[in-house]
C-alpha cells in the first residue's frame, strides 16, 4: 500500500471532527488566535490556559497538551512544567513545540532541562530548531530555520533515540522520525511568510495524537492535513494575508478527494 494511503489520514480527521477532542495549549502570544481557529478549523476543540492554579483542572478534561515556548517567561515554562506532570500522569499525550531554540541560551536549555524531566509523544520544530537541540548547526534565526528539513535528520534520530518522542521536522519536505521514518512533500514556500503555521502544525499534531495513539502517524496526519490545506490556499491566495484566511477554510472543508488527490508521502 502506498504510504499516502497508509496514514488513514482521513479517517483519523473523520475522527477528530466526530469526537471533538480538547486540545489543551500552553502557547504564545503571537498565535494564540490563530492557532484555536486553526483546531477549531479541523474539528478540535482548543483551550489556552497557563495559570498554574488551573494546570491540574485543564489537564484533567484534556485529550492532548500542546507546549510552545515561542514567547516564554519564568511563569510560563513553571505553568508547562507543571502541565507535562499532571499530563504524565494521566497518560495524555504531549507535543512540544521548540520555538526559537538555537536563537537563545534560555530557549535551548528550557527545551533540553524539559527533555531530561518529560517524554513528549512529539517534538515539531523547523530544521535549526531540532538541529539545536543536539547541538548541531549554526543557530536559529529568531524563530526563522537557517536550515533545510533534510538537515536535521540526523539530529532527530539521534533525539528519538536518547528520550524516544517521535520528532517532527518541517519545512519544504516534511519529515517523522521514530521507530519508522516517513516524508511528507505537500505544502506551499507562501507559508513561510504567514506567522505561526509552524505552531499551527504542532496543535495540530495535538489534536491528532488525542485519536491516533501511534505518534508516528498521528505527527504524519497533521502534516498531510497542513500541507494538503497549505496547497488549496497557495492556490486560491493573493498573498500571506488571504493565504491565511484560506488555510482555515480549506481545514473547514477539507475533504476524503483533497487528500486522496493531492497527499504525497512516502517512507523515508
Ligand atoms: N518551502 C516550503 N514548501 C512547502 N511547504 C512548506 C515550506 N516551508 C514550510 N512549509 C510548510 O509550512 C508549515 C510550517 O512549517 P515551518 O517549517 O515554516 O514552521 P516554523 O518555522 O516552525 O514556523 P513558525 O515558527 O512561524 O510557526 C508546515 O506545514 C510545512 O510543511
Ligand atoms: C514571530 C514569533 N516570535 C515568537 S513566537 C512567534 C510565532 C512564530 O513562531
Ligand atoms: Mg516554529
Amino acid at each position: 500500500m502506498p504510504a499516502s494511503e497508509a496514514l488513514n489520514a482521513w479517517e483519523a480527521l473523520t475522527a477528530v471532527r466526530a469526537q471533538s477532542p480538547v486540545v489543551h495549549n500552553i502557547t504564545n502570544y503571537v498565535v494564540m488566535n490563530t492557532t484555536a481557529n486553526a483546531l477549531l478549523a479541523l474539528g478540535a476543540s482548543p483551550v489556552m490556559a497557563h495559570a498554574e492554579e488551573e494546570m491540574e483542572d485543564m489537564v484533567g478534561i484534556s485529550a492532548a497538551l500542546v507546549l510552545n515556548i515561542g514567547t516564554l517567561s519564568r511563569e510560563w515554562v513553571k505553568a508547562m512544567f507543571l502541565a507535562a506532570e499532571h499530563a504524565t500522569r494521566r497518560g495524555i499525550p504531549i507535543v512540544l513545540d521548540p520555538v526559537g531554540a538555537g536563537a537563545t541560551r534560555y530557549r535551548t536549555g528550557t527545551v533540553r532541562d524539559f527533555l531530561a524531566a518529560f517524554r513528549p509523544a512529539i517534538i515539531r520544530g523547523n530544521a535549526s530548531e531540532i538541529m539545536a537541540i543536539r547541538g548541531a548547526g549554526a543557530g536559529t534565526k529568531g524563530v526563522d530555520s537557517l536550515d533545510a528539513s533534510q538537515d536535521a535528520v540526523s539530529a532527530a534520530r539521534a533525539i528519538y533515540e536518547a528520550h524516544g518522542s517521535v520528532v517532527c521536522i518541517s519545512g519544504a519536505t516534511d519529515y517523522i522520525i521514530g521507530d519508522r521514518s516517513l516524508r511528507i512533500h505537500n505544502g506551499h514556500p507562501l507559508m513561510t511568510r504567514v506567522t505561526g503555521l509552524g505552531c499551527t502544525a504542532s496543535a495540530l499534531c495535538g489534536a491528532f495524537a488525542a485519536i491516533t495513539p501511534d505518534p508516528v502517524l498521528a505527527a504524519a496526519q497533521a502534516m498531510a492535513v497542513m500541507g494538503v490545506c497549505g496547497e488549496i490556499a497557495a492556490a486560491k491566495a493573493d498573498g500571506p494575508g488571504t493565504l491565511q484566511l484560506h488555510f482555515l477554510d480549506a481545514l473547514h472543508r477539507l475533504s476524503e478527494a483533497d487528500i486522496k488527490g493531492r497527499l504525497r508521502a512516502e517512507v523515508a
